[in-house]
C-alpha cells in the first residue's frame, strides 16, 4: 500500500524549514509514503517567504496557498486559523486525488504545534493526526507538565513571574527554574491558549520530535513510560536544512571571508528569524567583542518595534552602523570583524573558522551548532528559547551562559540590557580551547550523526513512526 500524508508546517523559517527537511527524509527513506506539504504564505515577506517551496518533486509536493489581503492587527494564531478554510479545499482535493490513485490511501495529516487548529480539518475528514514538534522532547514534557500541574489544582505556572522559585519537570534531571519559563506560560491572558494547546497534543496518534534520543534520554525514557497519558514521541532528529542561500553574491563574500581566518579564531552571532537589538544593547555587544579580543562575525539587526504580536513584527536593519556603533569600533575592528545582516547560518557553522557561536538558542540553531561541534553562549530571547538555553547550560552543559532568563517581548518590554561585562564572559567561556564544554560539545556531535545512521536511534524511530502511521491508515 501507497500512503501519503499532508503536512501543514506554520509559516515561520524555524518551522518551515525543519518540516520540509523532515518530509524529504521521509520520503527518500521509505518509497511508500508520499507527502503533500500545504504551505501557509508568510505574513511578511523575508527569509521564510514561502514562494521557495514551489518546485515540487515526484513523491513531495507542495501546496501553496494564496496571499490574501491581510489584517494588520490580526494575531499570528488567528492568521493561522483564518487559512482553515483553504486548507479543507486543498486536503478534499488531495482526498479525492488519492482515491484515484491505484493501492493508495491518504493516511493522515502531520501538523505544526502551531497549527493544531487544523485538528477540526482531520476530523472532518476522519484523518489520524500527528504533530511535527518542532522543538525539544524536554520541552515538550515541561508544556505536558504545566498543563497537568494546572489540571490538578497543583500550581498556575502563570502566577511564577518574578520567582525564584524551581520546579521538578519529569523530562528534565535537575530542578527547573520559573524564570526559564516561556512568556506565553506566564502571561495571564495568553496561558488558557497555551493549556488549550497542550491538551490538543493529546489528542494526536503520535507526535514527531526535532531531536535525538541519546541528547534526551530522561525525556524519552519518561515518554515511553506507562500512564504518561500521552501519544507516542518519537525522536527522528536533528532534521537540518542543509540548503542556505550559500549561493548568494553576499553569502559568498562572508564564506570567503571565513576562509582567510584562523582555525576556531571566529566567534558568530546569530540570533534567529526574529531576533533584533536597541542600539543601546549593540552598543554592549560591539564592547564586549572588542575586549573579548576574539575575531567575530555577527548578524546584527534592529529590533522590530514592540507589539504584542511579536511574530508579526520582524527585525530590521539599523541605516547608519557608524551612529549605533561604539565611535571609531568599525575602524578599530575592520581587519577581524565583519558585520552582517541574514547569515548563511549553516554554512557558517560549518566552517573550520568558527569557534563558537552565540546564540538565541532557536531549538533548529541548537542542533545546527551541535551537529558542527560548535560550543554556544546562550542568550535567549522569547518563544521556548530560555527553556533551551537551561537545557543546554544547566542541564547539559553544552553552553556557556551569558544571561538564560533574559527576555525581550511583550511581557517585559524592552527595558533589559545585558551588560558588556555578561557578554564577554559568555564569549571567552565559549571560545575557550580545550575545556571539557567543548569536548562534551565534540561527543554530542558524533551521538547526533550516529543518530540518523541505518539503525540509529532517530533512524529506528523514524521508521516506526512509518509502521504505526500504516497501522492507523483509517
Ligand atoms: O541570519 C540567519 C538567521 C537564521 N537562519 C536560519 O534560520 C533558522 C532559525 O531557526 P531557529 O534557530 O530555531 O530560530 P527561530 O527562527 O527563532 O525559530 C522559532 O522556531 C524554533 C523551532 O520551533 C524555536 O525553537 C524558536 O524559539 C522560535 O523562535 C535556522 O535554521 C538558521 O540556520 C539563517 O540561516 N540566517
Amino acid at each position: 500500500m501507497q500512503i501519503e500524508l499532508v503536512f501543514i508546517p506554520s509559516p515561520g523559517v524555524g518551522h518551515i524549514r525543519s518540516t520540509t527537511a523532515l518530509a524529504k527524509l521521509l520520503v527518500d527513506s521509505d518509497d511508500r509514503v508520499s507527502v503533500t506539504l500545504i504551505v501557509i504564505p508568510s505574513k511578511f515577506s523575508g527569509h521564510a517567504s514561502s514562494s521557495a517551496y514551489t518546485n515540487s518533486e515526484d513523491r513531495l509536493r507542495y501546496c501553496l496557498l494564496p496571499t490574501v489581503d491581510q489584517d494588520p492587527n490580526q494575531t499570528y494564531i488567528s492568521y493561522i486559523e483564518s487559512k482553515k478554510p483553504y486548507v479543507r479545499s486543498a486536503v478534499s482535493e488531495l482526498a479525492r486525488e488519492v482515491s484515484t490513485r491505484p493501492d493508495s490511501r491518504l493516511a493522515g495529516i502531520v501538523v505544526d504545534m502551531f497549527c493544531m487548529s487544523m485538528l477540526a480539518v482531520a476530523d472532518e475528514f476522519s484523518l489520524p493526526t500527528y504533530i511535527f514538534y518542532s522543538s525539544n522532547a524536554s520541552y515538550l514534557g515541561l508544556q505536558f507538565h504545566v498543563q497537568s500541574l494546572y489540571d490538578k489544582k497543583e500550581l498556575d505556572v502563570s502566577e511564577l513571574r518574578d520567582s525564584d522559585i524551581k520546579f521538578d519537570v519529569p523530562t528534565l534531571t535537575r530542578p527547573f527554574s520559573a524564570k526559564c519559563l516561556p512568556s506565553v506560560m506566564l502571561n495571564k491572558k495568553l496561558f488558557p491558549y497555551a493549556l488549550g494547546r497542550f491538551k490538543s497534543y493529546r489528542k494526536t496518534k503520535g507526535i514527531l520530535v526535532n531531536s535525538v534520543a541519546e541528547m534526551e534520554p530522561q525525556a524519552l525514557e519518561f515518554f515511553s513510560g506507562e500512564n504518561t497519558n500521552t501519544p507516542p514521541v518519537y525522536a527522528v532528529g536533528p532534521i537540518i536544512d542543509f540548503k542556505t542561500n550559500g549561493d548568494d553574491e553576499k553569502a559568498r563574500e562572508i564564506l570567503s571571508w571565513l576562509r582567510e581566518q584562523p582555525t576556531k579564531s571566529v566567534v558568530f552571532l546569530c540570533f534567529g528569524s526574529m531576533g533584533g537589538f536597541s542600539e543601546e544593547q549593540t552598543r554592549e555587544i560591539a564592547v564586549a567583542l572588542e575586549r573579548s579580543g576574539h575575531r567575530f562575525l555577527w548578524s546584527l539587526r534592529r529590533a522590530s518595534p514592540m507589539v504584542e504580536d511579536i511574530i508579526s513584527s520582524p527585525p530590521g536593519e539599523f541605516t547608519n552602523l557608524e551612529d549605533v556603533l561604539p565611535k571609531g569600533f568599525l575602524d578599530r575592528t575592520v581587519e577581524i570583524g565583519k558585520i552582517i545582516s541574514w547569515a548563511p547560518q549553516v554554512d557558517v557553522l560549518k566552517s573550520p573558522a568558527i569557534g563558537a557561536f552565540v546564540t538565541h538558542c532557536g531549538w533548529n540553531s541548537i542542533l545546527e551548532s551541535l551537529w558542527f561541534g560548535v560550543p554556544m553562549a546562550a542568550w535567549p530571547i522569547l518563544a521556548e528559547q530560555q527553556f533551551n538555553a537551561f537545557h543546554m547550560v544547566e542541564e547539559l552543559g553544552l553552553a556557556a551562559d551569558v544571561r538564560k532568563e533574559y527576555r525581550r517581548d511583550f511581557v517585559v518590554g524592552v527595558s533589559e540590557i545585558v551588560t558588556a561585562e555578561e557578554i564577554e564572559r559568555g564569549i571567552k567561556c565559549a571560545m575557550e580551547e580545550d575545556s571539557n564544554m567543548r569536548k562534551r560539545v565534540m561527543e554530542m556531535k558524533d551521538k547526533l550523526h550516529v543518530a540518523l545512521l541505518d539503525g540509529g536511534s532517530s533512524n529506528c524511530a523514524l521508521k516506526k513512526f512509518v509502521q504505526d502511521v500504516v497501522e492507523n491508515v483509517p
